[in-house]
């Protein structure tokens, strides 16, 4: 099997930018319109909506590796480091780390990438381990070789393999090089933004420096490069539509990483995502806005059940409360007797705040009213 590092002309990419034109554009005006939505919330909103962005972002690119992260505690990491630019007390260590990781990258979007960076993401990727020697913050340095493998004991199948630890520092210095050159901001080597993310992150995964943490890395340096070439840190949620659809992400890199230094059929897999993941940014930024406005709308209407409620439902996020609210489900949640769930409920439909499903059979379920985001009509 010859890898792609093998391949005669490596590192030379090649590839048709005209097939990437119309989704580079794309991709610039949706940027354009989110942050213009983003903008009309009021502050405290937008720090909601960034919060909620980011809170996806951290759990899903844990979720590719199957790896379970508390969304509360990464919540409140987030939170604690955006306003604070502190973790809270006794906070969990991998929330924390892969908070850490995002606002890192967020913050840092103009500046140049450096081995020390990469190494400075990796070990927030990857908290101190115990029992297991993994190198932490630097480049991997075992002999043996860097395999991507899967199946049982004494049945794995080899994806890929990396080059050796002993070709990596060089190789990263060929991709650290090429990756700020072909910075807009920094470079002399022009190249679009979509193309640039794709290839950076194909190209990293590819050299696999370290010995763990490589994805959620190589993830964190296309969001770099695609805030780069934006100009401003980008809302897309990168990590969440690769995880929508794993399976994609893995076949296409498995591809990537055995064929020539012909990338089209990966940038073609890389740019659907960077699109669908601008539509899941666009999405959740609705849904923040249809929450404010609920809530200038009918927050002063709610009696203290009635708002736990309320918040316990937006709490659901964009899919909403599974099955609708039920008389069942408030008192559940409220911890009042039946009689004082159904008149809380009779009161928020007199109201308006909130409407009876359709076909709900025996029981009835409601669902909140909330709104369209104002002169927001469906993208092409
Ligand atoms: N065939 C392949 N060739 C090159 N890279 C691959 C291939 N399959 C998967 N990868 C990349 O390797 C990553 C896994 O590497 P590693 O375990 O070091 O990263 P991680 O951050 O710990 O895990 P993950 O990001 O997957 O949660 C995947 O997320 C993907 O980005």
């Amino acid at each position: 099997m010859t890898w792609i590092w093998q391949q005669p002309d490596w590192p030379d990419f090649r590839y048709d930018q005209r097939a990437l034109d119309d989704r580079e554009l794309k991709f610039r005006l949706k940027s354009e319109r989110l942050a213009g939505s983003f903008d009309a919330l009021p502050m405290a909103s937008q720090e909601n909506a960034t919060i909620d962005l980011m809170l996806s972002e951290a759990i899903k690119t844990s979720a590719i590796e199957g790896e379970a992260l508390d969304r509360e505690s990464v919540r409140s990491s987030l939170l604690s480091l955006i306003t604070s630019d502190t973790l809270p007390i006794n906070s969990d260590q991998k929330a924390a780390g892969a908070a850490m990781l995002l606002v890192d990258v967020r913050k840092n979007w103009q500046i140049p990438l450096a081995h020390d960076l990469l190494g400075r993401w990796q070990s927030m990727a990857v908290p101190e381990q115990r029992y297991t020697p993994i190198l932490r913050g630097a480049y991997r340095n075992d002999l043996s070789p860097m395999q991507i493998v899967s199946g049982p004991y004494g049945h794995e199948k080899v994806h890929y393999e990396a080059p050796t630890a002993i070709q990596v520092p060089d190789e990263m210095a060929k991709f650290i090089d090429w990756y700020n050159q072909t910075s807009p901001l920094s470079g002399n080597k022009s190249i679009t933004g979509i193309a640039r993310a794709g290839i950076a992150h194909l190209w990293f995964e590819v050299i696999h420096p370290f010995d763990d943490g490589n994805g959620r890395v190589g993830r964190a340096i296309a969001d770099h490069a695609l805030s780069q070439s934006l100009g401003y840190p980008t809302s897309a949620c990168l990590a969440t539509a690769i995880e929508a659809d794993k399976k994609s992400y893995y076949l296409q890199l498995e591809k990537a990483s055995r064929g020539s230094m012909d990338v089209n059929r990966w940038l073609d897999y890389f740019a659907d995502t960077v699109i669908k993941a601008q539509d899941i940014a666009r999405a959740e930024v609705d849904f923040v806005l249809a929450k404010t406005r609920f809530y200038e709308a009918f927050g002063d209407q709610l009696n203290a059940r009635q708002a736990k409620m309320v918040s316990r439902v937006f709490a659901e996020g964009r899919k909403g409360f599974e099955g609708g609210i039920t008389t069942k489900k408030y008192e559940m949640i409220t911890k009042c007797p039946n009689r004082t769930a159904s008149r809380d409920l009779s009161d928020l439909v007199a109201k308006g705040i909130i409407t009876p499903l359709a076909g709900g059979g025996r029981t009835t379920r409601y669902e909140l009213t909330t709104f369209e985001p104002n002169g927001h009509s469906p993208e092409k």
